[in-house]
């Protein structure tokens, strides 16, 4: 599995700076949460590690890198196993939640009965089971949040960047998703997760908190 690491990276937006040059490394296995309030930073920063924000929209620098390769676009960072679980889930409407796990993997060339038993452990991991044939539009907005969730466990990424995945979740499946993330790390990946959720944080190894882009650790880094 391979680790993640972010050196210099910083994102401009025009004219607004929302992410400071910072240096950030997760080892395969690590759970980190990237703290801070509302316009912190916290999903710039995701977008710039997976690689996919675009030139024109915004000014990125820095070097990030997966298991030692430096990673330049978002087509290299998808080949190296990045996954970002955006946080407006980027779901199509007009799918069910069952293909929506099971279109990304048949892209990924995995094989049909595997891609299968694999949407349907995804979705059951996070108690969507029985929800299968829903079309996103007739989901929840938690709902939604955990089949996006479930598209990039059945990836099995090696580096997974969740952004704000328990935002819209009653308590017992804040608790499923925020398992699943950790077995996620315990399979080897690394995990970023942005989020305001101070108990989401304490469950991590360590705990990046920014402030109108300006990075420091609240607790850690994970050595
Ligand atoms: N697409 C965009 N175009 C222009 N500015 C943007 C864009 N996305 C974010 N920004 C700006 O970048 C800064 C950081 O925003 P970002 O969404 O990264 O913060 P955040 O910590 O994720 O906030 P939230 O917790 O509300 O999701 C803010 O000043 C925001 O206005």
């Amino acid at each position: 599995m391979s680790d993640l690491q972010a050196t210099g990276l910083s994102v401009a937006w025009g004219g607004v700076v929302a992410v400071r040059p910072l240096d950030l490394a997760v080892p395969s296995g690590a759970v980190v949460a990237v703290t801070g309030p509302s316009g912190a930073g916290k999903s710039s920063l995701l977008w710039a590690l997976a690689r996919a924000l675009r030139p024109a929209a915004a000014s990125v620098t820095g070097t990030v890198r997966v298991g030692g390769s430096v990673v330049d676009d978002h087509d290299e960072a998808a080949r190296r196993g990045v996954v970002l679980v955006p946080q407006r889930n980027a779901l199509s409407a007009t799918l069910t939640a069952h293909e929506s796990v099971l279109v990304p993997l048949l892209a990924h060339r995995v094989p049909a009965t595997e891609a299968w038993q694999r949407t349907d452990e995804a979705l059951g991991r996070v108690g969507l089971t029985g929800s299968e044939q829903h079309l996103v539009d007739q989901l929840s907005g938690g709902q939604q949040q955990r089949v996006a969730l479930a598209r990039a466990l059945a990836l099995r990424p090696e580096v997974l960047l969740a952004d704000e995945s328990t935002s819209e979740l009653d308590a017992g499946n804040r608790e499923l998703v925020l398992a699943a993330l950790h077995e996620e790390a315990a399979r080897g990946a690394a995990v970023v997760l942005a989020t305001h959720d101070p108990d989401a944080a304490a469950g991590a190894g360590a705990v990046l908190a920014l402030d109108e882009g300006a990075a420091a650790w609240e607790r850690g880094p994970v050595a």
